[in-house]
């Protein structure tokens, strides 16, 4: 039986598939997803609570975040509360983060923290999924123009051999990649 338990963090570019294997980590191996905090406007169909716990900088500045940055603009947090949360329940978690948050988790965390960073063969195709997304072409815009968004492009060299690459070019595949890591840390 599986002592410890673990935050897979998922890390990347915009639109590099972040959301989409954390959704499919919660559904296939029942992982708890944690909901970070952010001062960012919802996008259409997003809902309090559920993507994130939507705030405003005053709020914000109330919480005790674990890590905190800004991205594009807007401030992004998460909670020791909502790590324990799932841990308290007997769960894995899985949180989305940017790479800077990757780093502070790896930090903290140390092996507790299981780090999948996201790329894609043709950078071109993040935009063009952020449009699919339904995103505002002003924010996908912003988001291109963002210093972080360039950043999280590439494998930070503080991540270099610590976290786990998947090449998310085609979902079929990229799920095989992500049930091996899945297999190699989680022992039943
Ligand atoms: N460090 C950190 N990053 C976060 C947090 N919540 C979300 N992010 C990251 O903030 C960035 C922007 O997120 P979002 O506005 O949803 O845009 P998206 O990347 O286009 O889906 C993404 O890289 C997220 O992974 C958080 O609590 N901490
Ligand atoms: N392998 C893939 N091929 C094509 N589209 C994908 C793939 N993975 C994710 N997507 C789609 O790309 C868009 C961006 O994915 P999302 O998970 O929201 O990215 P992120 O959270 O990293 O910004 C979504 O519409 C999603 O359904």
């Amino acid at each position: 039986m599986q002592k410890s338990k673990y935050v897979f963090v998922i890390t990347g570019a915009a639109g590099s598939g972040k959301t989409t294997v954390a959704n499919y980590l919660r559904e296939r191996y029942h992982m708890h997803r944690v909901i970070t905090h952010t001062t960012r406007l919802p996008r259409p169909g997003e809902r309090d609570g559920v993507d994130y716990h939507f705030e405003t900088s005053e709020t914000m500045k109330k919480l005790h975040l674990l890590e905190q940055v800004t991205y594009d603009q807007s401030q992004y947090g998460s909670s020791l509360e909502g790590l324990e949360e799932g841990w308290r329940q007997g769960q894995n978690d899985v949180v989305v983060l940017d790479t800077a948050g990757a780093i502070t988790y790896h930090q903290r965390l140390h092996q507790q923290a299981v780090i999948i960073f996201l790329t894609v063969t043709h950078m071109k195709s993040l935009a063009k999924r952020m449009t699919l997304r339904g995103d505002k072409i002003d924010a996908v815009k912003s988001r291109l123009q963002s210093k972080e968004y360039h950043r999280d492009l590439m494998l930070p060299p503080a991540l270099k051999g610590v976290a786990h690459v998947v090449t998310n070019d085609q979902w079929e595949n990229t799920k095989k990649q992500i049930d091996a890591i899945v297999k190699q840390i989680i022992t039943v």
